[in-house]
């Protein structure tokens, strides 16, 4: 829906291949907002890729890094970002996101995760033998975190991306209608 309008910052969260890079990109352009991704940002300023970090410092360095720049993104205004997969694991970046714009949890299933992501090997917590189990226990991690911060659900099987991205914006403009009740 180009040209609808809705205030303030989107934040997409969600597990690896959910599709929010994909999504925050054409959901920016469609509502004039700056695109962000807060892994494409980290590796803007560290000059190497996520997995160079996570092989060097270790996971934990990487979600200092990370903190920091959603932090930094998050005070800004009237941007889409898409957020890491793991970046809701931190309670302060949860407040941070639910503070500071509406959040939306795409969420897709394991199979259709393992389809998008196996010919990818820029995911460091997928590069294990057993990729299924590894996104299961993820799944089961992280799926109330996500939840807990949602303002939105969308459910992302089965779904091209062009129709996904309709129905998306038309919930988000349905929600912005609605009086809050938070
Ligand atoms: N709804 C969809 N249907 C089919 N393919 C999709 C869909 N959404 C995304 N994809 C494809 O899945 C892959 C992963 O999508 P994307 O990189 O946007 O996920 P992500 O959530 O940003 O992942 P990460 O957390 O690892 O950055 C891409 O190749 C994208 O084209
Ligand atoms: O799910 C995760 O923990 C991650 C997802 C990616 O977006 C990257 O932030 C990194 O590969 C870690
Ligand atoms: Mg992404």
């Amino acid at each position: 829906m180009p040209g609808m309008k809705l205030a303030g910052n989107i934040f997409l969260v969600g597990l690896m291949g959910a599709g929010k890079t994909t999504v925050g990109r054409t959901l920016a352009r469609h509502t004039g907002k700056q695109f962000f991704d807060s892994d494409h940002e980290i590796e803007k300023r560290t000059g190497v890729r996520i997995t160079t970090i996570f092989d060097i410092e270790g996971e934990q360095r990487f979600r200092e890094r990370e903190r920091d720049t959603i932090a930094e993104l998050c005070a800004m205004d009237n941007i889409v970002l898409a957020t890491g997969g793991g970046a809701i694991l931190a309670p302060e970046n949860r407040q941070m996101l639910r503070r500071h714009g509406t959040v939306i949890y795409l969420r897709a299933r394991i199979d259709d995760i393992l389809a998008r992501t196996l010919h990818d090997k820029s995911r460091p917590l997928l590069q294990t033998g057993n990729p299924r189990a590894r996104l299961e226990e993820l799944f089961a991690q992280r799926d109330p975190l996500y939840r807990e911060i949602a303002d939105l659900i969308i459910d992302t099987s089965h779904q091209n991306v062009n129709v996904l991205i309709a129905r998306l914006e038309q919930q988000l403009a349905e929600a912005a209608a609605r009086p809050t009740s938070n």
